[in-house]
């Protein structure tokens, strides 16, 4: 469902690609770990995969959609239908609150607005549903979304890239602020709700200890192009 070949991306005034990739295909359902250090490409990679950004080589495919076909606008209108992400930051809206946040991502796609009335009554129901489903305590979800911890923060932001079903959750590294038992439960939180809708889960870190919560790990160091057609 997601494919990548030849890919290789530079920031202006790199001389050395970031992203440098000969080939990964992600299967549709798959749950995939990408770990790497801090610094090898991972978040370059994700705004590729995103369509964020643009490879100078190479072609990005999300559902046999080839990124490079699409303008800027539609690559925008095919993110917000297609992919969920959850930013580092999380990059939650601070004068909404959790429900207001969530609903948000709706406000782009119709097709996921669609699907989160077909599936929950309405789109706040579908909201609702997914902080609940998240373990966000509804004494929350009218509260100003900047009161929130960061682990409460990120169960919002987890919940807008699920609502409407997506076909692709992007996650980069959402869990670093969390202990190892917060972290392993909000993962298991995340793919409960993702294998609903046979939802692929991409996901970055540079922490191995999540990697066996996956069903497959890639390290970004390895999956640097070699110059042999694949
Ligand atoms: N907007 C940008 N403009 C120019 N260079 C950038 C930009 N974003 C990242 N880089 C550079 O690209 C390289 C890879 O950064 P990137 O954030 O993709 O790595 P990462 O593996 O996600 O790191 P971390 O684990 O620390 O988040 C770094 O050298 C970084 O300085």
């Amino acid at each position: 469902m997601l494919s990548l070949t030849h890919l290789q991306f530079h920031w202006p005034k790199q001389n050395k690609p970031v992203v440098d990739i000969s080939q990964l295909e992600i299967a549709q359902g798959e749950q995939i770990f990408i770990f790497g250090p801090s610094g090898s490409g991972k978040s370059s990679l994700l705004s590729l995969l995103a369509g964020i950004n643009v490879p100078t080589q190479g072609e990005v495919s999300l559902l046999g959609q080839p990124f490079s076909t699409l303008s800027a606008k539609k690559r925008d209108r095919f993110r917000a239908d297609h992919i969920g992400y959850i930013f580092q930051n999380f990059n939650l809206i601070s004068y909404l609150n959790p429900i207001e946040n969530v609903i948000l991502a709706t406000a782009f796609s119709k097709k996921r607005a669609m699907h989160a009335i077909e599936q929950d009554g309405s789109i706040k129901q579908s909201a609702e549903r997914l902080l609940t489903a998240l373990e966000l305590p509804q004494q929350y979800w009218h509260q100003s979304v900047m009161s929130l911890s960061i682990g409460q923060q990120q169960r919002v932001a987890a919940a807008r890239a699920l609502i409407g079903a997506p076909e692709i959750i992007i996650a980069d590294e959402p869990t670093s602020a969390l202990d190892n038992d917060n972290r392993e439960r909000f993962i298991s939180l995340l793919f409960q709700e993702a294998k609903k809708h046979h939802t692929s889960i991409v996901f970055v870190s540079h922490d191995l200890t999540l990697a066996p919560l996956f069903t497959r790990s890639v390290d970004i160091t390895s999956l640097a192009n070699t110059g042999v057609a694949q």
